[in-house]
């Protein structure tokens, strides 16, 4: 971490359940290029696969206990579907926070969050970019839940390349955050995002 680049989102680590999330990533990943026409023994790779899903649920906390231990400490950023170690759903995206107060991250997104060929689904760049100005407020001091989030798709987003996500509070009145981002590949704007957000938080599961 450089001091004056911090990093918001936790940090993979490669062992325990990061490197088992990490190997589920390529898992995703290879199944979706494989494919129907694929030479691999789909029927073993299906047992298989099924045996580890059995043996993780055996060994499993229960689901009030997880949730507890997810929204504690580090915990908070080690979950989420955006920039989390822990979730295999994460392509994962790590955010740092600038000097001027923004925050910002570089990922490159493949198959698994295609929409048009070849191209990011929309979607997906808006829970990138909905997440990404979540964590501008918190960097910022001021959060809450998003109320709106309105997205202008410039270009098509392409897969394969290299995104940066960036974000940055614009302003805070009341209750009421306004908070704007970007996903950019090289130098061009792919989709902007201007948020709404409402300082109301939900009570942290105990
Ligand atoms: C030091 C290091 C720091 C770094 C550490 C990083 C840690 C990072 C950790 C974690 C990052 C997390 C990042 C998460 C990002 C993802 C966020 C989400 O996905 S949130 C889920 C989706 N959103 C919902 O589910 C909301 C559902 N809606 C509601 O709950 C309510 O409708 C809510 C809260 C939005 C508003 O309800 P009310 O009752 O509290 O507010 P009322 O009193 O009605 O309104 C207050 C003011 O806001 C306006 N307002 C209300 N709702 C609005 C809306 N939907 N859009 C625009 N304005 C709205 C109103 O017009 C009013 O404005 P007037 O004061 O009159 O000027």
């Amino acid at each position: 971490m450089s001091p004056d680049r911090p990093t918001l989102t936790a940090t993979p680590h490669n062992v325990g359940v990061d490197a088992a999330v990490a190997a589920a990533r390529r898992v995703v990943t290879a199944l979706l290029h494989a494919g129907d026409g694929s030479a691999a023994a789909m029927a073993e790779v299906a047992s298989r696969l099924t045996a580890v899903a059995e043996h993780l649920e055996e060994h499993a906390p229960t689901r009030d206990e997880r949730l507890v231990d997810m929204w504690a400490g580090e915990g908070v950023t080690r979950h989420d579907p955006v920039t989390g170690p822990e979730n295999a759903v994460a392509p994962p995206l790590p955010l740092s926070g600038l000097p001027d107060g923004s925050i910002q991250g570089t990922v490159t997104l493949g198959l698994p969050y295609q929409g048009p060929p070849g191209c990011v689904h929309g979607g997906v760049s808006a829970l990138l970019l909905d997440h990404t100005l979540g964590v501008a407020n918190h960097w910022a001091g001021d959060s809450g839940m998003t109320g709106t989030l309105t997205l202008r798709y410039h270009r098509p987003t392409p897969l394969f390349e290299e995104l940066t996500v960036r974000a940055r509070q614009v302003s805070v009145e009341g209750r009421k955050i306004r908070t704007t981002g970007e996903i950019l590949a090289g130098d061009a704007v792919c989709v902007s995002a201007e948020g709404l957000f409402v300082n109301k938080h939900l009570p942290r599961p105990r």
